[in-house]
């Protein structure tokens, strides 16, 4: 192969930037995942030759298109839709969909991106996508979300396949909204197969699902934590959100003997100093999926808890720390309070919460910090066993996804560490993450050519 000029990494960075003005959300995911890439591939020409980099941070194509529905008041309203197909080397684009008023296409190539990175790691055929509208499902009817669902797979039908893209859900997507759009989808095709994950068990959903998410970056935590030595039980936990992700968090730490202190949504924290048990999960997953409330009411049902309006809970002292409600949730100063505070471990339940900076200071200061598209990856590993179990037309028991669940864990955690230690017995996890995400979608690309 001819030897190329190298292009820098503050170069491929500046053209990274003049090609997505004002993506920022995006260039920042970017760079996190370059830095680390620039090292290894710094002696492996074949790599630099065939702009390998330069190809993944270019998604594959960005399908945007108006979605338009009417309200229960006979208004007609439209929104905005997209999927973007990062990457497909290993496998059919696989990622979620969001629909948050914060939805833009910066957004969701960001989350294409990682997913990228983040499906390879699982060792399963998955390649990256990420789809969604700015749609705001806080306050509509059961009726109007149908209706939007309905509308926004209209469209998206004739983007994805069970061969080529297969959605999943992600922020306001869950189990109501994946049965809203398989349904239309059905309706649309007449043709029933694996094309969503996440579904319901009684139209070929999979066990472990709506757990493998919050599990899994327990278990990813405590694979860290025994890396060390160390153990969940009898430590303190401050976990972000209360949607899917972090009530399931909540709940293994609780399992696992760790006591969990916080919860929040977009209006502000609740803190529990007696801890949120079992039974007060229960309660808020009711409040979140059922009756569609706000965290604050937490406190009108449980004596001795406090609610802090339009705070974050990082400035609570805790052993462990798990952001799981949405990116770039934990700033700086968030972080260096947390290191003060003598957090031990973090696991990002959530994508990118940290800040660029946030990281740097958990990176400077040696704790054991678990990047999202590595620690949050059993949720898409567990989709990965739907989409084999919906193509085998088999469905897997609790206890045997449970233990798939749990040894993918332990193998993305290996994989980090194989790319990650220092050598000094400390594991960066990024590092590890980047490189060993990139390897495995890198090599199969070289393998096509020029495509
Ligand atoms: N679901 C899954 O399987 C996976 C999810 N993830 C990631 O986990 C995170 C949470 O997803 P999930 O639990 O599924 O989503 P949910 O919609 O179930 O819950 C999201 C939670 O985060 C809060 N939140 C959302 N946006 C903001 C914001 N801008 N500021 C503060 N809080 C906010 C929500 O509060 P409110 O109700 O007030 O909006 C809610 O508590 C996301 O980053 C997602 O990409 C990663 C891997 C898989
Ligand atoms: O289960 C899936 O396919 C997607 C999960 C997801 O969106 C994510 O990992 O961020």
């Amino acid at each position: 192969m001819a030897v190329t000029d190298h292009v820098d990494l503050d170069t491929f960075m500046a053209g990274v930037k003049k090609r997505n003005p004002g993506q920022t959300e995006f260039i920042q995911a970017v760079q996190e995942v370059a830095q680390d890439v620039y090292g290894f591939i710094d002696d492996k020409e074949e790599y630099h030759a065939a702009q390998i980099l330069r190809r993944i941070a270019e998604p594959d194509r960005v399908v945007s298109f108006r979605v338009c529905w009417e309200d229960d008041n006979h208004n007609i309203r439209v929104q905005r839709g997209w999927r973007v197909q990062n990457n497909n080397a290993i496998g059919p684009y696989k990622g979620g969909i969001r629909f948050h008023p914060s939805v833009t296409e910066s957004v969701l190539k960001f989350l294409a991106f990682e997913q990228t990175f983040k499906n390879s790691l699982t060792g399963l055929p998955m390649g990256g996508g990420k789809g969604g509208s700015n749609f705001n499902p806080r306050g509509k009817s059961d009726s109007e979300v149908m209706r939007f669902c309905q509308a926004f797979m209209t469209e998206l039908y004739r983007h994805i396949g069970p061969d080529t893209d297969v959605p999943a859900g992600d922020i306001g997507v869950g189990g109501r909204e994946i049965g809203y759009m398989f349904g239309q989808y059905k309706r649309i095709t007449n043709r029933w197969e694996g094309v969503l994950t996440g579904k319901a068990i009684e139209f070929g959903g999979s066990q472990m699902r709506p757990e493998a998410t919050g599990y899994g970056a327990v278990y990813f935590l405590q694979n860290m934590l025994k890396h060390k030595g160390e153990d969940v039980e009898g430590k303190t936990a401050v976990i972000s959100g209360s949607g899917n992700v972090a009530t399931h968090a909540a709940e293994k730490i609780t399992q696992l003997g760790g006591k969990v202190l916080t919860l929040s949504d977009s209006g502000g924290f609740i803190h529990d100093p007696d801890g949120i048990t079992q039974e007060k999960i229960d309660w808020i997953k009711h409040l979140k999926t059922v009756k569609r409330g706000r965290i604050s009411e937490y406190c009108d049902e449980f004596s001795g808890a406090s609610y802090h309006e339009g705070d974050r809970p990082w400035g609570v002292k805790c052993d462990l720390a798990l952001p799981c409600a949405t990116q770039n949730e934990l700033n700086e100063d968030e972080a260096k309070t947390l290191v003060e505070n003598g957090v031990q471990g973090v696991s990002e339940g959530a994508n990118m919460p940290t800040t660029l900076e946030g990281v740097h200071v958990f990176h400077d200061a040696k704790i054991m910090y678990g990047p999202g598209k590595a620690a949050n990856a059993g949720g898409v590993a567990v989709s990965g066993l739907e989409m084999s179990q919906n193509s085998e037309r088999i469905s897997w028991n609790q206890e045997r996804l449970g233990d798939m669940l749990t040894e993918l864990m332990e193998g993305i955690h290996d994989k980090c560490v194989e790319y990650g230690d220092d050598g000094t017995g400390h594991v960066d996890y990024v590092k590890g993450a980047n490189i060993a995400g990139f390897k495995k979608v890198a090599d199969a690309m070289l393998a096509f050519g020029v495509v």
